[in-house]
C-alpha cells in the first residue's frame, strides 16, 4: 500500500538544511549548488528548447539557487538574464551572484522577452507581502507569456501555511528542495503552484530521523489501503445501517445525495428521515433508501435507536424541525457526521461532541463554528482544522481546495486530489453519506474521514476528467463512488 505523503514545515525544514550542511562538511554552499544543479536539470528536462532564460533573484537563499542555476544556464549555452528587486543580503547568495557574474553573467533592468521565467525571488524565508518592486516584478511575470519554473516556492506563497501573503507568482512548476511543504497541497497555493515537484539533494534517509512530518499528505493511490476486498460470507447487517436527517422544506435534494452516497460506498441500510413532503420523490429516485417521513423526535427516536451511525445536516434547515432533530441525534449516543446546516446550528448552541463524530465544515460554516472571518480560516488553515478538532472534540474536516482532516493533537492529513468543478451545492452532501457508509462498515472516526474524503475527491477527479469540470454534478460521482470503494477482485 503506497504510504501517504510526508509533509513539513519551515521550522522543520530549517532542521533539515542545518542537518544537511552539517552532514556535508559544514559548507551550506554545498547544498545550494545541489539545489541549483537539480533545478537545471529540470529546467533541460521541461524545457530543453528554451533559449531565453530569465531568472528573478530575490535577496535571500532562493535567490542565490536562482544564481546558481543562471549560471549553469549559462555555461549551457542558453540566453541567461538575471533580474533583481535587491542586492544579495544573504552571504551565500553574494557567494552564488559572484560566480555569476564572474562568469560572464548579467542583471537586466526589465523582464523582456523570454522563453522561460525562473521565480527565485522568495522561498521558506518569506516573512511579509511583497512590496514595491518585489510586488511589480510579481506581477509583471504573471502577466508574461512565458512558462514560469518556481524554485521551492512560488513567490509571495507560505510554504507552510498555504496562503498567499499578498500578490504571488503563479507558476507552471515548482521544484521543491529537500522536503515537501505542506502549505503547498491546500488553499490558495493550489492556484500558484503547478505541477509540484521535489529534488530531494541527495541527502540521506537518516537526516529525517526524529523530525515529526507537519501533515501527511493522501493521494488517490493511498485508497486501495483503506479498501479491503469483503469477506466473502458478507451480510447486509455487518455493513452499517445508516440513517440521513435532514431535508426540510426546499431541500430534500441534499438528504437524498446523501443517501445514494452512503449506498453507493457500501452502506448496508440507509434510512432516510425527512419532511413528508419529500418521501415519494426519495423513494422514486432511491428504492433502495428506507425514508421516513419525521414531523418531530417522537418518531425519530426509534430510528436513531435502530441506526449504527448518524448523518445529520443535509437540508436540515435552522428552524425548529431541525433544531429539534439535532438535539435528538445529539442525545442518541451513536456515532455521528455532522453536516451543514448542523454545523450552524452547532455554532450557535455548542455542544460537546466525541472523538467518535466527525464535523465536515466548508470555510464558511468553520468561522461560524470559530467565529471568525472566513478569511482568517483560508490565511491558515492548518491553524484552523486544528482549533476545530480541539474545540468541537470531534474528528474535524476543513472542506475546500485540499481538504484538511485532524483527528487528534497530532498531524493533520491533506486530501491531495479534487477538482474546482467540486464547487457545486450538493457535493459536501455527498461526503456526509461516504463518510457515515464507511464509519458503518467499522471503519474509526479518523480512518472514515480521510477515506472518506479522498474518495469523494478522487470521484469528483474521475468524473470531471469524463466531461470536464464545469457542470459536474453531485449525481455524476456516484458511480465512480462505487468503482474507486472497489479494489478487483481477482
Ligand atoms: N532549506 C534548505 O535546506 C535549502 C534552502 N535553499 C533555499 O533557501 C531558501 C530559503 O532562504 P532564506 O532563508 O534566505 O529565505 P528566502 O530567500 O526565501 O527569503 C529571505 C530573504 O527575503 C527577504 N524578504 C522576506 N520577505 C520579503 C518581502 N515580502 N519583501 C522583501 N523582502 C523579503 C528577507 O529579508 C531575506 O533577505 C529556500 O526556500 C530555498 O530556496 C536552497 O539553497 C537549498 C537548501
Ligand atoms: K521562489
Amino acid at each position: 500500500m503506497p504510504a501517504p505523503l510526508p509533509l513539513f514545515d519551515a521550522v522543520a525544514l530549517r532542521t533539515l538544511e542545518a542537518r544537511g550542511i552539517a552532514l556535508l562538511g559544514g559548507d551550506p554552499g554545498v547544498l545550494m549548488a545541489r539545489a541549483g544543479a537539480a533545478a537545471w536539470r529540470c529546467v533541460r528536462k521541461h524545457w530543453p528548447q528554451a533559449a531565453r532564460i530569465v531568472v528573478a533573484c530575490g535577496p535571500g537563499n532562493n535567490g542565490g539557487d536562482g544564481y546558481v542555476l543562471a549560471r549553469l544556464a549559462r555555461e549551457a549555452g542558453r540566453e541567461v538574464r538575471v533580474l533583481r528587486v535587491a542586492e544579495p543580503a544573504s552571504a551565500l547568495a553574494q557567494r552564488a551572484c559572484t560566480a555569476y557574474l564572474a562568469a560572464g553573467g548579467v542583471i537586466a533592468g526589465e523582464l523582456g522577452e523570454a522563453d522561460l521565467i525562473v521565480d527565485a525571488l522568495f522561498g521558506i524565508g518569506l516573512s511579509r507581502a511583497p512590496e514595491g518592486p518585489a510586488a511589480a516584478l510579481i506581477a509583471a511575470i504573471n502577466a508574461h507569456p512565458a512558462p514560469v519554473l518556481a524554485l521551492d516556492v512560488p513567490s509571495g506563497i507560505d510554504a507552510g501555511r498555504g496562503c498567499a501573503l499578498g500578490v504571488a507568482v503563479v507558476a507552471d512548476r515548482t521544484l521543491q528542495f529537500l522536503a515537501r511543504h505542506r502549505g503547498l497541497r491546500t488553499g490558495a497555493a493550489l492556484d500558484h503552484c503547478g505541477e509540484l515537484e521535489l529534488a530531494a539533494l541527495d541527502l540521506p534517509a537518516d537526516v529525517f530521523e526524529g523530525l515529526a512530518p507537519a501533515a501527511w499528505g493522501y493521494r488517490r493511490d493511498a485508497l486501495a489501503g483503506f479498501f479491503p476486498l469483503r469477506p466473502r460470507d458478507a451480510h447486509k447487517g455487518r455493513h452499517g445501517h445508516v440513517l440521513c436527517i435532514g431535508g426540510d422544506a426546499g431541500s430534500g435534494g441534499a438528504v437524498l445525495l446523501a443517501a445514494q452516497a452512503a449506498l453507493r460506498c457500501g452502506a448496508g441500510l440507509v434510512s432516510v428521515a425527512t419532511r413528508e413532503a419529500h418521501v415519494p420523490a426519495l423513494l422514486a429516485r432511491c428504492p433502495e433508501a428506507m425514508v421516513h417521513a419525521i414531523e418531530g423526535t417522537a418518531a425519530l427516536r426509534p430510528l436513531l435507536a435502530r441506526a449504527d451511525v448518524v448523518a445529520v445536516g443535509p437540508g436540515l434547515g435552522q428552524g425548529e424541525w431541525g433544531r429539534a432533530l439535532l438535539a435528538a441525534a445529539l442525545d442518541s449516543g451513536k456515532p455521528r457526521v455532522l453536516d451543514a446546516d448542523a454545523l450552524n446550528l452547532l455554532a450557535e448552541r455548542g455542544a460537546d461532541l466525541r472523538p467518535e463524530d466527525v464535523i465536515t465544515p466548508h470555510p464558511g460554516e468553520a468561522a461560524r463554528l470559530l467565529g471568525v472571518t472566513t478569511a482568517e480560516i483560508q490565511r491558515d488553515r492548518f491553524a484552523a482544522v486544528a482549533a476545530l478538532q480541539a474545540r468541537y472534540g470531534a474528528v474535524a474536516i476543513l472542506k475546500g481546495a485540499g481538504s484538511l482532516v485532524q483527528a487528534d493533537a497530532g498531524a493533520p492529513a491533506v486530501v491531495c486530489a479534487g477538482n474546482p468543478g467540486m464547487a457545486t451545492g450538493g457535493m459536501g452532501d455527498l461526503l456526509t453519506g461516504c463518510i457515515a457508509a464507511l464509519r458503518g462498515q467499522g471503519m474509526s472516526a479518523a480512518d472514515a474521514a480521510v477515506a472518506g474524503a479522498l474518495l469523494h475527491a478522487a470521484a469528483g477527479d474521475a468524473a470531471a476528467r469524463e466531461d470536464g469540470e464545469r457542470g459536474l454534478l453531485p449525481s455524476d460521482l456516484l458511480p465512480w463512488l462505487r468503482r474507486l470503494a472497489n479494489p478487483m477482485r481477482r
